[in-house]
């Protein structure tokens, strides 16, 4: 029996449960993780996704790493944690977190990773409560990627939002970006829209510009995997296209994320690194659904698992402390 679970994470005194996310919809598979390898491999195949999923999910195995070996090299393990991949700032802040308490031995860093799950849970009911008050019945919202209960540990970020104003008894319709080249929308997002009973379609990420252009999109809500001091942020690859055409379409534009997303260390989204990934992933695509491949075996790709968005595109940010402007975020305003 779990001490703690999530949508995709079953937390053991001893190990970590995570749902494979990369064999959504077809098959809802559970794996153990019980090494730092086994974490590195299922994070690097988007099998554990999501930046707070990420962050918490490495915090356990840490911690669980600690209290099998307390005479090994913790900071070494933790160091290879953190390179597994390089956007989402939520992986960091949850490892320094735990490295602040290596000096209070193996119990104090399990006790620290308990105490990030609880807190991301009510962060994502907050930001969702703030993401909801947007919202109106009718509203038309097209969302990039995946950000719901899949990705967090409690409802979600914006899709989070979303089940919240569902909640509330608001009628929505959802366009849900399918997102190339890994499909976290047409397999994670779609699943989602269903099992919370919200109307949704499900789009090409090339159809959105056609929407908007057709009125039919009310508001924009993205996640984030990193948002800089000026409000800069990154988020799944696509999303500064949409940012675009919401200006041009002066359609309103939310990301919506957990304070810990905000990297006060980063001045601007230059200074992000976008994590590179393997052509193959635009050369086909693999799933429980089976794996095919259209394009040549040779095909030489660009496949960068992110964007930046500039602030000046950005409506609001709505965080679990509130909605703020690009200002207010260069203040600090949004710090708890
Ligand atoms: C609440 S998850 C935030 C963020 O993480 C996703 O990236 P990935 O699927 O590569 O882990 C996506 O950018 C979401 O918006």
């Amino acid at each position: 029996m779990p001490q703690l679970q999530s949508r995709s994470l079953r937390i053991h005194a001893d190990a970590l449960e995570y749902l494979d996310q990369t064999r959504l919809p077809q098959a809802e598979s559970w794996e153990r993780i019980d090494s730092l390898a086994a974490w590195q491999a299922a994070v690097k195949r988007l099998a554990i996704r999501g930046a707070p999923l990420i962050g918490l999910s490495a915090a356990f195995t840490l911690a669980h790493y600690a209290k099998a070996y307390p005479d090994a090299d913790w900071q070494a393990a933790s160091d290879a944690l953190r390179a597994t991949r390089p956007t989402a700032v939520n992986l960091m802040y949850c490892l320094d977190a735990l490295e602040a308490c290596f000096d209070a031995g193996a119990d104090a860093l399990w006790a620290r990773a308990l105490a990030l799950f609880e807190e991301d849970r009510a962060l994502c009911l907050a930001m969702a409560e703030r993401g909801a008050d947007l919202l109106r019945d009718g509203d038309r919202v097209l969302t990039h990627c995946n950000t719901g209960a899949l990705a967090t540990a409690g409802v979600g970020t914006a899709i989070g939002a979303l089940a919240v104003a569902k909640s509330r008894g608001l009628k929505l319709h959802v366009y849900v970006d399918e997102t190339r080249p890994l499909l976290q929308g047409g397999r994670l997002t779609a699943w989602e829209m269903a099992d919370l009973g919200i109307d949704y379609q499900l789009i090409c990420d090339s159809m959105a510009a056609s929407l908007m252009a057709a009125g039919k999109v009310d508001k924009i809500m993205v996640g984030a995997d990193r948002i800089c001091a000026n409000g800069d942020f990154a988020n799944k690859v696509g999303t500064y296209m949409l940012a675009v055409l919401a200006h041009y379409h002066q359609v309103p534009f939310y990301v919506v994320a957990p304070y810990t997303t905000v990297d006060a260390a980063c001045a601007t989204g230059a200074e992000i690194p976008i994590e590179q990934r393997d052509g193959a992933e635009v050369r086909g695509v693999a799933g429980a659904f089976g794996e095919v491949n259209w394009a040549p075996t040779d095909a030489p790709v660009w496949n960068p698992a992110f964007d930046v968005t500039p602030a000046a595109l950005v409506t609001g940010w709505v965080l679990d402390t509130g909605v703020f402007d690009a200002a207010a975020i260069g203040r600090g305003e949004h710090c708890p």
